[in-house]
Order: structure tokens, then C-alpha cells, then sequence
């Protein structure tokens, strides 16, 4: 069951929150249709990211378990093997997205999973957990010229019998074009942008076309009816077993399910160091804390949004239930007050993303007293026509945890936008209970560095000491650190963190977009 926070949450927004009142629409936008290239000519997204989660996964050896869905194509973009825009295009797709939650590699197999979807309303299951390689992989995506034998053995060696190439290859060129600015020995006539030799005739969907018009003979794909039979790859692929593969994939239903099947298992290529997860599942109830700060006068200010999921087949009306959150306080104590919450109600309220998952909000705002605070909530959700109440523990983990001893103050925390070398100033909270003389409390700061020639970034995490100031609240004292960040960094991450190792007390991934670019003074 899901439990909150999961390193995926950036990655189950992405996917269900593609639309609506609360909304991480950004990657989804760029495939707002199928055949869309955001005005660019000859581009196609989707195409670009299928060819991209291939490009970077097929140089993976089963045998050595090294290699797959690493994100290592962002080292290999100059090879003749990784030609054309597509690549570093769909990099740039991804590239604001990537955090220390998100990898790359898990969003280039995210961008393959939305991509079909859209295209051809594929369902591929999608795994997270991989890691991002930190150099180039071996060589071995075949090519145009490539002979069978060759070919054959590249998708071996990544695990897949001539079956798969031939239906990869088949799932795969049914989308986009070859292009005459990277192809000119393949697309005849004027090198141009916009000259462009699609696979089949329907590009802009993901459909069996690019089969049927082989084996019918009307297929004006560029890699099957090249005067020149060595750039011919399709035909060879296609051909490989005397067009055994290919009758099967005749059929629409089976060339889907097939297609499915073999995206799946191409996602899932990676190094032995990586455990996937189980196929992401929409959560049915995820909180979005937004504020959890001390108030100049002293109390706690906590808000934040429910997300409750409200597909039809959950059974829940949301006009029909209220929203509450239980919770325990900084002692223990489970406060005999709940904390009320209301339905959003712009656009309706929902939000709703792929699978036709739909989702409603309940947010609140509520000031508590510093003495106690909070520190884990349970959500009760109750059927108003019937009273029934069903209360969410987060999994049988004991609720919801808020850190009661460390607070981010975003109002008292800045950053200085108006140059480009602008200093950032972090202020926190911290219940004095937890300041020791060892506890050396420090700021991890993930500075966000661009690769070269790469639009991906290098995240690294830096520690900065917290200094104690005199300010005072209550059973609180403010511990602040002003520091410069530089322009590649200002949307970036940071953790607060008390002592060392295990027993360290972390308030985890907040976030610099947070704060503006003055600081409210402290007290
Ligand atoms: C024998 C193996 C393969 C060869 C030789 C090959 C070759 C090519 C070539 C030459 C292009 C044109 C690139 C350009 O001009 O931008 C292309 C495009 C493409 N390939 Fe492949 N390919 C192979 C396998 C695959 C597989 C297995 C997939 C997916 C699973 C795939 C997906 C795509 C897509 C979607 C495009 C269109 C990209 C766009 O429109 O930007 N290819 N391929």
C-alpha cells in the first residue's frame, strides 16, 4: 500500500495530475496530441521520447546485468548511433523534473509510458527506482546500415529473442519520421527541417499501420524502399523470420498487448544495482503540505491539501463527504479537536490524469499552539448521506508524519532574485528539545549544475552549517544560514538536518520555491 512520502510522488503527480485545479501539467503538455512538436518543424514528442527510452535502454547486457534505463544516452548524444534532436530533445522535455526524488532514467521511462498512452492509449506498467548512470555505457544502438546478424546480437545481448526486436521495432516506428537534416542518405530530396519521411501514414497515432502497410505492399517506409537495400533496416528486422512476426502483429488487439508487453520489459533494463518498484498506482489519499511555520505571534500555521481519490470506481461522490484531519500532537496526545477541511472549488475542484483518474482536494489552514504542534495525522473521510466515517492511517504506519521539531520558515526565509548571484537565506525553526551541543544542525542544499552541452543537471547536495541566532519563540529557537546560489539552483531542494546518521532529526525535500525574495524579520 502506499505511504506517504514516497520517493515517487513527483513522478504519481506527473502521471494523474495532468490537468484540473491542481495540476503538474508541464511534462504532459508537451503531448498534448500525439503528432505534437511544440511548433518546432518535423518534431514529434511522443516519437522522440519512445526513441529516446530505446536509444537508452537497449545497450543494456543481460548476461553482465549492467546498463538500460540509466539516463547514460545524456553522455552518448555524440555518437553517430545517437543521432538526430530527438535525444537531447526529450532531455530538455524531462530536464526540470529530474530532482533527487525523480531521476532521469525514471522519467525518460515515465515520458515512453505517457507517449503510447496518448498515442494508441497504451498501458504500460511503470517501475520506478532507477538510477541515473554518472558516465557513457558501451556502444551497440544499431543503425540504419547495421546488418541483421549485427542487430540480432545487439538485442540479444540486452536480453530479447528476434521475436521482440522484430515486434520492438515494429512498436516502435509506428510514430514520427526519419528526418533529411540527420538522414539525407535515407529521405530524398532537399534537406530541410521539415522534410521529413514519416513510417507509415498514420504517424500521429500509435496504430498497426506501419505492419499492415508492409505486408500489403503500400508501404512507403523509408527504412523498407531505399534504392540503397543497405539502409533498408526495416525490412531486414521485419523479414527476419519470413514475416512470422508480422502476420501475428496483423491483428490490432494483439499488436497493442504485444506492444505493451515489449515497452514493459524494455523499461524495465537495468543494472543490477537497481530494485524497481511495483507498478506506480494512483494514491487514494496524499496530503500536500504547503506551510508548517511559526507565526510572528507565536502559534503554529499549518496548511496544506488532501488529495482524495475519486475515480468512479472508488465509490466516493466528493460532494458527498467531508474531509478531517485526527491528528497526534509533539507529546504523543491524539488532540481531541480535528482540524477541518473544505473542497476546492475552482474548476471544479479535480484534477484528473492518465488511467482517467480523478481527484479532488480538501484544504485547510489551521493555527495550533506551539506547545504542542503536531506530528502525525490521520485522515477521516465521512459519507454525509450515510455518516459512515473511514479513517486513513497512511498505511497502518500510524498516520501522516509531520516533523514537530524542525519547521521550515518560509516567511523568514528569502531569496534574492533580483541578481544573478542573489544570496539564499534558509530559516528553520527548531524545538529546543533537539539542540544539543552535538547536534550540528546543517542545511543539504542540492545545487543544480548543468552537464555540459546537456540541458540535464548534476545535483549535489551541499552542507551548510545552521547558525543558532538569538531569536526565541516559545519552546522554539530560529537557527538561520544565508548562503549565494547561483542561478541554475534557484528552483532546487534542501533538507534540515540535526545530528548525524540514523539518529538524525530531518525535515526532508523542501523546496526554495517556497520563500520570496525578502525575508520577513524573525519575531
Ligand atoms: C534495428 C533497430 C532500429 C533501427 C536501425 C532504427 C533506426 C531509426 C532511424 C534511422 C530513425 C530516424 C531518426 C531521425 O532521422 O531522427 C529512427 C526513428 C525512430 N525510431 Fe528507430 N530504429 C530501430 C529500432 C527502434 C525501436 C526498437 C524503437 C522503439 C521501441 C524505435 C523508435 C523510433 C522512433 C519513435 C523514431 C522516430 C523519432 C522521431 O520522429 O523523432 N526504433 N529509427
Amino acid at each position: 500500500a502506499y505511504v506517504w512520502p514516497s520517493p515517487h510522488d513527483g513522478i504519481e503527480d506527473l502521471l494523474f495530475l495532468q490537468s484540473g485545479y491542481i495540476r503538474f501539467g508541464s511534462l504532459a503538455d508537451q503531448i498534448l496530441t500525439c503528432d505534437f512538436g511544440a511548433g518546432q518543424p518535423g518534431i514529434q514528442k511522443a516519437a522522440e521520447w519512445v526513441r529516446t527510452a530505446f536509444h537508452d535502454a537497449v545497450t543494456h547486457d543481460a548476461t553482465a546485468k549492467t546498463g538500460g534505463l540509466d539516463a547514460s544516452i545524456l553522455f552518448e548524444l555524440d555518437r553517430a548511433e545517437n543521432l538526430g534532436a530527438a535525444l537531447n530533445n526529450t532531455l530538455a522535455d524531462i530536464s526540470s523534473d529530474v530532482s533527487v526524488k525523480s531521476s532521469a532514467a525514471d522519467l525518460l521511462a515515465l515520458s515512453l509510458v505517457m507517449a503510447v498512452a496518448r498515442c494508441g492509449d497504451l498501458r504500460v506498467p511503470l517501475r520506478l527506482g532507477r538510477i541515473d548512470a554518472t558516465e557513457a555505457g558501451p556502444l551497440g544502438v544499431p543503425e540504419a546500415h547495421t546488418d541483421l546478424n549485427t542487430t540480432k546480437k545487439a538485442f540479444e545481448k540486452a536480453g530479447f529473442s528476434e521475436e521482440d526486436m522484430i515486434t520492438l521495432v515494429a512498436c516502435g516506428h509506428t510514430l514520427g519520421s526519419v528526418h533529411s537534416v540527420d538522414h539525407p542518405e535515407i529521405v530524398s530530396g532537399e534537406v530541410s527541417a521539415e522534410n521529413i519521411a514519416h513510417f507509415d501514414t498514420t504517424h500521429g497515432t500509435f496504430d498497426n499501420a506501419v505492419i499492415t502497410e508492409y505486408l500489403n505492399s503500400t508501404t512507403s517506409n523509408p527504412l523498407i524502399i531505399n534504392t540503397n537495400d543497405t539502409l533498408n533496416s526495416d525490412k531486414r528486422v521485419f523479414a527476419a523470420d519470413g514475416n512470422a512476426t508480422m502476420t501475428k502483429l496483423k491483428d490490432p488487439a494483439v499488436y497493442k498487448a504485444k506492444c505493451e508487453d515489449a515497452f514493459e520489459r524494455m523499461l524495465d533494463l537495468v543494472p543490477a544495482s537497481v530494485t524497481l518498484s511495483d507498478p506506480l498506482q494512483p494514491a487514494d489519499v496524499k496530503p500536500y503540505i504547503s506551510t508548517h511555520q511559526l507565526k510572528a505571534n507565536g502559534s503554529i500555521e499549518f496548511i496544506g491539501r488532501i488529495r482524495i481519490r475519486t475515480t468512479a470506481s472508488t465509490g466516493i461522490n466528493p460532494n458527498d463527504i467531508t474531509v478531517a484531519l485526527s491528528y497526534i500532537d509533539r507529546n504523543g496526545v491524539r488532540s481531541n479537536q480535528t482540524i477541518p477541511t473544505t473542497m476546492g472549488t475552482f474548476k471544479g475542484g479535480s484534477s484528473f490524469g492518465y488511467l482517467g483518474e480523478n481527484f479532488n482536494w480538501f484544504e485547510f489552514s489551521q493555527i495550533l499552539p506551539s506547545s504542542t504542534g503536531i506530528s502525525a495525522f490521520d485522515v477521516k473521510l465521512t459519507t454525509k448521506s450515510s455518516g459512515a466515517v473511514t479513517t486513513f492511517d497512511n498505511g497502518g504506519t500510524g498516520g501522516y508524519p509531520i516533523n514537530p521539531y524542525i519547521l521550515f520558515q518560509q516567511r523568514n526565509s528569502c531569496l534574492e532574485t533580483q541578481n544573478l548571484n542573489g544570496n539564499l537565506t534558509i530559516v528553520a525553526a527548531v524545538h529546543k528539545s533537539q539542540l544539543q551541543d552535538n547536534s550540528a544542525p546543517q542545511l543539504k542544499l542540492v545545487h543544480r549544475t548543468p552537464f555540459p552541452r546537456s540541458f540535464i543537471s548534476k545535483l549535489e547536495a551541499e552542507s551548510i552549517p545552521l547558525e543558532r541566532t538569538s531569536a526565541e519563540s516559545g519552546e522554539f529557537t530560529y537557527l538561520k544560514v544565508t548562503t549565494p546560489l547561483e542561478v541554475s539552483s534557484w528552483r532546487t531542494s534542501f533538507d534540515v538536518e540535526l545530528g548525524e546518521g540514523e539518529a538524525a532529526e530531518r525535515l526532508e525535500y523542501q523546496h526554495t520555491s517556497e520563500v520570496h525574495d525578502s525575508c520577513e524579520a524573525l519575531v
